[in-house]
């Protein structure tokens, strides 16, 4: 039994999620996680809340509330659909948790002594309306290159050109309108990354395993042009850690906070003292302290490509620079990005399908399977309606969930609700065995290795498999001449379904306890000896015929939906 750490990139409090960001990051984690669990191994699998920064700010003031309260609430919402999706989080915690905010400030303490934090002067634009400083993509004017009237301090949306806020032409407050602007000098924290270059790189060199779309971010942004730049830490905000150095007063740090991006990835670790604190664990410790026992644990995170210079540079940078023995990510798995028939999900433009109203029209099972079987892994992925519709009736309503039906059914019909005895296997089931031997050591395989798509094609090859099976063996025919032969037959097929449901959890979850309530059992043992596993369910073990386990998707409810998701939500 081995000991794994797993994270989900923490997905933003501003707002519910869209399916991109769902197999972008949690999803995959939690296939991982279930699967490493039904495999025996001890598992602690982590997720929060990203809360901190001014697009949080600026979605409480639009819902006229506190941030505090704005955060708490979403914080929920996001809690609930994650539970809604079956993700099997340990502890789902929150980055502006109390926990959080002292590690944050410890850590930041520990880099200062280090000295891996220089203060640096800067000139940032206060707007006197708003009484705040603004970051940049809060300042909007006209482009300055193409005259676009909406062009952000950061960006022109229209031209693309790269700006300064100082470049705009009648600059006015993203967040008022106000155009009483000044620039004004300040003073910040930033993080000496440059000077852990050389860590980073031996660090990054020495993953020989790690994908590929994860190691050239990351070689791209230690090496290209002037190679790893110093980055700010801190913000001039309310709404976020308090900047302090370790328990003590920071001088000239007053009303300053963290910058998101430092405190967020922390809350990895501050989420297993969370877990702790909820009742939930003990011994946080052995987890994140390679000197208390996190020694043999190996730690997996789970993100789209976007994160990956977070979680190989600046995250390890606070890590390593802390000098502290805290366990370092082992293997980053990433991925691109999902798209939304012929565009892309966006969260700000409230395009695509979110995570609420996804499960309002159909269960979870339905999209986990289509998302984790059609993961943007090695290549952008695009979700279509007549796909999802077309994979959906397909691989679970034709072939799993009509095997089910089939078997259930036609054992009722001739032998009653009971494992039927007699009979002996010959060539066929044979066949049948060793065919399903060589499948599930190479799910295993993919599994082990985080290959989403192939574990998914190669579970759906196992479901194949009994189908075509039953198609061949035809106990309906045998049942005629032979009824040993039948109930033999169709003894094998039961069993086949409580198998099915086993190597099937960490996708279908739901499916998984339905297959199991069914076959009346609650032995999830996985097939290590797959002809062993066919004998679980002895003659005269009763069953019951499940209701509908998939039903398909029809032309009507596919058109009607994809009419309901066309436009933007409001
Ligand atoms: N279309 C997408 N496909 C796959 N992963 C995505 C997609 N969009 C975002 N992600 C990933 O989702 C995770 C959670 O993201 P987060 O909550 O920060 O939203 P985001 O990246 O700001 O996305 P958006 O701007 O669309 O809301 C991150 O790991 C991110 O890389
Ligand atoms: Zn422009």
């Amino acid at each position: 039994m081995a000991r794994h750490l797993i994270t989900s990139a923490i997905p933003y409090i501003n707002g519910i999620k869209h399916l991109g960001n769902l197999i972008g990051s949690q999803l995959p984690a939690d296939l991982y996680a279930r699967y490493l669990r039904g495999r025996g191994h001890e598992v602690l699998f982590l997720c929060a809340t990203d809360e901190h920064g001014t697009p949080a700010e600026l979605a409480a003031a639009k819902a006229g509330k506190p941030v505090a309260d704005y955060c708490a609430e979403m914080w929920d919402v996001q809690n609930r659909l994650g539970q809604g999706f079956c993700l099997s989080f340990d502890h789902f915690g929150r980055s502006s948790s109390a926990q959080n905010q002292k590690l944050t400030q410890h850590f930041a303490g520990r880099l200062d002594d280090a000295g891996l934090i220089r203060e640096v002067s800067e000139k940032q634009v206060y707007s006197n309306a708003d009484g705040r400083f603004l970051p940049d993509r809060y300042i909007e004017g006209t482009c300055p290159n193409c005259g676009y009237d909406k062009a952000r301090g950061d960006q022109c949306e229209n031209c693309t050109k790269q700006l300064d806020p100082t470049d705009l032409i009648e600059p006015r407050s993203a967040v008022s309108g106000s155009t009483d602007l000044e620039v004004r000098e300040t003073k910040h924290l930033y993080l000496c990354q440059s000077k852990m270059r050389d860590d980073l790189n031996k660090w990054i060199n020495g993953k020989k395993d790690w994908p590929i779309l994860t190691t050239s971010i990351a070689k791209k942004w230690l090496n290209d042009g002037d190679g790893l730049q110093d980055r700010g830490i801190t913000r001039d905000l309310d709404w976020g850690v308090p900047v302090r150095r370790g328990d003590q007063y920071w001088p000239g740090m007053e009303g300053k906070v963290f910058y998101v991006w430092f405190d967020a990835p922390i809350e990895y670790i501050a989420c297993a003292q969370e877990w702790q604190d909820a009742g939930k664990g003990s011994d946080w410790e052995r987890w994140w302290r390679t000197d208390k026992g996190a020694d043999d644990v190996t730690y997996t995170q789970f993100m789209g490509k976007d994160n990956v210079p977070f979680h190989t540079l600046s995250f390890p940078a606070t890590i390593l620079g802390s000098g502290e023995p805290w366990k370092l990510v082992d293997y980053i798995k990433s991925f691109n990005y999902l798209n939304y028939d012929g565009g892309q999900f966006s969260t700000s433009q409230g395009r695509g399908i979110f995570m609420d109203h996804a499960l309002e029209i159909l269960p979870s099972d339905y999209w986990r399977w289509w998302l984790l079987s059609h993961a943007p892994e090695s290549s952008d992925s695009e979700f279509t309606w007549e796909n999802f519709q077309a994979s959906v009736n397909k691989d679970l309503a034709d072939v799993l969930g009509n095997f089910v039906s089939r078997v259930t059914k036609f054992c009722r019909s001739k032998f009653s609700e009971v494992v039927p005895s007699g009979g002996a296997y010959g060539p066929q089931e044979e066949a049948l065995i060793a065919e399903l031997t060589t499948r599930i050591r190479a799910y295993e395989d993919y599994m082990e290795a985080m290959e989403v798509r192939k574990s998914a094609s190669e579970l759906r090859a196992i479901w194949v498999a009994g189908n075509e099976y039953l198609q061949s063996a035809a106990p309906w025919a045998a049942f005629k001449e032979d009824p040993d032969k039948a109930a033999m037959q169709i003894r094998l097929a039961l069993n086949l379904i409580r198998l099915y449901a086993v190597l099937s959890a960490p996708f279908i979850p739901e499916a998984q306890a339905a297959m199991l309530a069914a076959m009346k059992t609650d032995d999830d043992s996985w097939p290590d000896d797959v002809s062993a596993a066919l004998a679980t369910l002895a003659p005269g073990h009763g069953f019951t015929v499940p209701d509908v386990l998939f039903a398909k998707i029809t032309d009507e409810q596919r058109e009607e939906w994809q009419a309901r998701f066309s436009g933007t939500r409001t």
